[in-house]
């Protein structure tokens, strides 16, 4: 792998690089680095969590030119979320070279945007509904835009912003750079990339050789009533440092996590109903630690980059395989592990065919979680606790007391009873969930090279082919028999809402569907990709 110093870069960009603790490229940044520099167009795919952000960030911050007061490069997201996670990274990429950059999103007030914008940003992340208000307040202005960039550009196609999209890139220069990124990348990226891009570069790294997967994936088959009993189980017998619980629907997520919070657990709920403030809230929590499970819909399925997730539970299954793809690799980031566990029904099971067929991954089954294996957990990180304290030696207050209560009892005896009233009792809390109903496998092609599967090589390996060849594989009728797509559960219950941003509430164009609208997809904007394939040609 290169190091950052052979890419030509100004040295306040390696300075940059090198106090984020970045010691060498990864494959996607190694392949994008050199072209981006050149100006080329290109298509960047690579797998969740091995750094597109740097691979497009760098290049892109390499290019500004400081005397240059106007918007100079736009960066658009699907989720408010990841264009503040987005904008943070480019803040501290940019730190030393002193670039402005600016996060714009909905559910923001829109008066403080426009202060900010005061202050002359050359770099603007945005997410498109916002972004569009401000360009018809005339508060954005984009002809000098040079360089833009698409991160989730297959989800912001799938939540329907096409239309804002196009209307955006209309008002920038057609002398410009255009990159478009993801981890998955089906069909209508083509037509995208076919409109907007210029004689682009694919550049893709997904590994031909599956080596040690960093991802660790089992499924357990259970009944939607077990779901939940299962699920505290599952937490205490891995007792993650941190989880990010996936439900399909923001009533799930709201009773998920009050159930959760009743037995005792640390969790909250993140979609697209919440305010702005309570989203940032909630993400501030869970990055800080002081909650250690996020219960979320797919809002936080794309980008999201937080470091010590350890595990990734889908209590449903998601409806889509790059859904799952992207779900599971909120863990396994920047060459860690992490542990994906997926909930099945029995009439689901097709359906997780599917999605191990078009990831091209076998997800092990595993044995529901006993009583005697949650207990056993639980008590491992009691111990754990006790160990810690012993390590830092903070204990010294407790040992005058300790000496006086070993004299009279027995030692084992003591320690277990400290354990017991450490551990806590398990709240036996009844918990009723509203039941989902069960997705079913439906017949869609798929192209298994750009599921962009977790396999390793992220980091280091000798991965990335870099081919472009259309490849083969599950490209025909995978699933189940049916022909209809209407017969099956679409993604209208899910959190599309929040993901749709919107302008202001005095924009003509409300498109504020994160708050009061139940969230339903407006499906005549996009087709969800039916018949579409994750071809990456
Ligand atoms: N060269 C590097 N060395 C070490 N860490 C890196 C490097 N590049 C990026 N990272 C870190 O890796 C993590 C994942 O990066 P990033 O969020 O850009 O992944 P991604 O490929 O965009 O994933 P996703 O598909 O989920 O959006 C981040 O914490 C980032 O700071
Ligand atoms: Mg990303």
């Amino acid at each position: 792998m290169k190091t950052f110093q052979e890419f030509g870069l100004e040295p306040t960009i390696l300075r940059a690089i090198t106090e984020m603790g970045f010691e060498e490229s990864t494959p996607i940044q190694e392949k994008t680095i050199p072209l981006a520099m050149e100006g080329r167009d290109l298509i960047g795919q690579a797998q969740t969590g091995t750094g597109k952000t740097a691979a497009f960030g760098i290049p892109l911050i390499h290019k500004i030119n400081m005397k240059e007061e106007r918007i100079s490069a736009l960066i658009m997201c699907p989720t408010r979320e990841l264009a503040i996670q987005v904008a943070e990274e480019i803040e501290k990429l940019g730190r030393f070279k002193g670039i402005r950059s600016l996060p714009i999103y909905g559910g923001q007030d829109i008066v403080k945007q426009i202060r900010a914008l005061k202050k002359k940003p050359q770099i603007i992340i945005g997410t498109p509904g916002r972004l569009l208000d401000h360009i018809n307040r005339k508060t954005i202005k984009l002809d000098d835009v040079q360089t833009v960039v698409l991160d989730e550009a297959d989800e912001m196609l799938d939540m329907g912003f096409m239309d804002d999209i196009q209307s955006i890139l209309k008002l920038v220069p057609e002398e410009r750079h255009t990159m478009l990124f993801s981890a998955t990348m089906p069909t209508n990226i083509q037509k995208l990339a076919q409109q907007f891009l210029r004689n682009p570069e694919h550049v893709s790294v997904i590994p031909k050789q599956v080596s040690a997967p960093l991802i660790d994936q089992a499924y357990i088959e259970l009944h939607e009533k077990q779901k939940f009993e299962a699920l505290s189980r599952l937490i205490d017998m891995e007792a993650p440092d941190l989880a990010i619980i996936f439900g399909r629907t923001k009533r799930r997520v709201d009773e998920l996590a009050e159930a959760l919070q009743k037995r005792g657990y640390a969790a909250e709920g993140l979609h697209g109903d919440l305010s702005q403030n309570q989203r940032d809230n909630v993400m501030r929590k869970f990055r800080d630690g002081s909650i250690d499970v996020l219960v979320a819909t797919d809002v936080a399925a794309r980008g999201l980059d937080v470091s010590g997730v350890t595990h990734v539970i889908n209590f449903d299954l998601p409806q889509d395989p790059e859904s799952y793809v992207h779900r599971i690799g909120r863990t396994g980031r920047a060459g860690k592990e992490g542990t994906a566990w997926t909930f099945v029904t029995p009439r689901e099971i097709d359906h997780l065919h599917f999605i191990e067929k078009v990831t091209r991954h076998k997800i092990n089954k595993k044995p529901l979680p006993s009583l005697a294996e949650a207990i056993e957990g639980k008590q491992k990180m009691t111990a754990e606790r006790i160990l810690d304290v012993l390590q830092n030696d903070t204990q010294a207050e407790f040992k005058g007391l300790a000496i006086q209560m070993l004299e009279q009892y027995d030692s084992v005896n003591l320690l277990a009873a400290a354990m017991k009233l450490l551990t806590g009792d398990k709240k036996e809390t009844n918990i009723e969930l509203t039941p989902e109903d069960p997705i079913r496998a439906r017949k869609k092609k798929f192209d298994v090279r750009s599921s962009g599967r977790r396999v390793g090589g992220g980091y280091g390996s000798s991965s990335g082919s870099g081919d472009r060849r259309q490849g083969g594989g599950y490209s025909s009728g995978a699933g189940s028999s049916s022909s209809s797509n209407s017969r099956y559960p679409r993604k209208d219950s899910r959190d599309y809402g929040s993901n749709r941003e919107g302008g202001s509430s005095s924009s003509s164009r409300n498109r504020e569907y994160g708050s009061n609208n139940s969230g339903n997809r407006d499906r005549s904007r996009a087709p969800r990709k039916s018949e579409d394939t994750l071809v990456n040609k």
